[in-house]
């Protein structure tokens, strides 16, 4: 579809794209669609298997879809090879050249297109600067860490200057702590350049602390995209809930009112909720609390189950079991009758599904 002269075009778009692997019956991605906006970050989060690798190999050009087309700042780009594009894709592990020092590996791109050493070496230089590793220039892959060697990686990307940069879980090899230092420097750095970006990630907890928007896939399909917190507060259906470490679905369903009628009776929602109709009422493990007073629900103690320095408790309500994480304390005991707050605001209904 053309972009209209006064709609700024995203910076990525995928349409309707369709990619069934030789062998397969059923397609990995069926008719995904996906914007990301020009400078901004998207994560993208599914669960194994569901195509996010496809998707960024799509994207960049290693995969040509069956159906469907990519446009990268308007312009479409369906069926242009890789090395035309301005798609700079980092995977998990490096792939530095083991005979190149780190400044050479970073030079490479320009090289390729036809600067000169010296302008290629100087740009290069200052992109091993930006991601804090101009000390290490003349050191060969052998001599690097593996968080260096991916800082190496992602400048070499950078060094591209691609207009999409494509990153396919570059941090899932390192471990937790260097896992946040890189997410930083990404982010840092991703800010400054302003540079569309896809971050490929299992991990909710990574999209939600670096990206714009985050994309959830599952079985080809997007299930749903929006800021991390909107995510977090507004999931559009039980999949994202659950997948987003909500397990809590009390069925019932919102009154033309819009409250929520189930066994425990009819509950307040938050005037956000424009679903009406048969639901399942969500709510966050960590936003329900013990204690009695307003908003409160009876609940019996099911289970109780240590999660470092909280605590995971589930209580079963006339309505179904609720989840609960618990702040550091003396958690109620298996069986003990106990008052769950489920705050009015915290509260959200997906539509039942099927
Ligand atoms: N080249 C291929 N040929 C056949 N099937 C493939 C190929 N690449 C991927 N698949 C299958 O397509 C599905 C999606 O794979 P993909 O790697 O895109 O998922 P993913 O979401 O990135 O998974 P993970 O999070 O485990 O890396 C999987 O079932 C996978 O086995």
């Amino acid at each position: 579809m053309p972009f209209l002269s006064s709609t700024p075009a995203p910076g990525l778009r995928l349409e309707r794209i369709t990619v069934t692997y030789p062998g397969h019956r059923e397609p990995v991605l069926d008719g995904l669609d996906l914007d990301v906006d020009d400078g901004r970050l998207l994560a993208l989060l599914g669960p194994s298997g569901c195509g996010k690798t496809t998707t960024v190999q799509v994207a960049s050009g290693l995969l040509t879809p069956g159906r469907g087309a990519v446009y990268l700042r308007g312009t479409e780009v369906t069926r242009v090879p890789p090395e035309h594009r301005g798609a700079a894709v980092v995977f998990q592990q490096p792939m530095l050249l083991p005979h190149r020092t780190a400044l050479d590996n970073v030079a490479f791109p320009a090289r390729m297109r036809g600067r000169s050493n010296r302008d290629a070496r100087t740009s290069a230089l200052a992109h091993l600067e930006r991601v804090g590793l101009g000390a290490l220039a003349a050191r060969y892959p052998r001599q690097l860490s593996g968080g260096q060697a991916q800082r190496v990686a992602l400048a070499r990307a950078l060094a591209a200057e691609p207009a999409v940069l494509l990153l396919d879980e570059p941090f899932s090899a390192l471990d937790p702590s260097l896992r946040h230092t890189m997410r930083d420097l990404l982010t840092t750095v991703q800010r400054e350049l302003a540079v569309t970006t896809v971050l490929v990630t299992h991990d909710q907890t990574e999209a939600a602390a670096v990206a714009d928007t985050v994309a959830l896939l599952d079985r080809g399909g997007l299930l749903q995209q929006a800021q991390p917190a909107d995510l977090y507060a507004r999931p559009a259906s039980l999949a994202v809930a659950r997948f987003l470490g909500c397990p809590t679905a009390l069925p019932g369903h919102v009154t033309p009112h819009g409250r929520f009628a189930c066994p425990l009776g009819e509950l307040d929602l938050p005037d956000a909720v424009a679903h009406r109709g048969p639901g399942h009422l969500v709510i966050r493990p960590e936003a329900v609390q013990l204690g009695t007073g307003p908003d409160t629900v009876a609940a019996v103690v099911h289970s109780v189950r240590p999660e470092g320095a909280f605590t995971a408790l589930v209580a079963d309500t006339a309505a179904g079991p609720v989840h609960v994480l618990l702040p550091p304390g003396t958690p109620p005991a298996p069986s003990e009758h106990v008052w769950l707050h489920l705050p009015v605001a915290h509260r959200w209904v997906v539509p039942r599904a099927g």
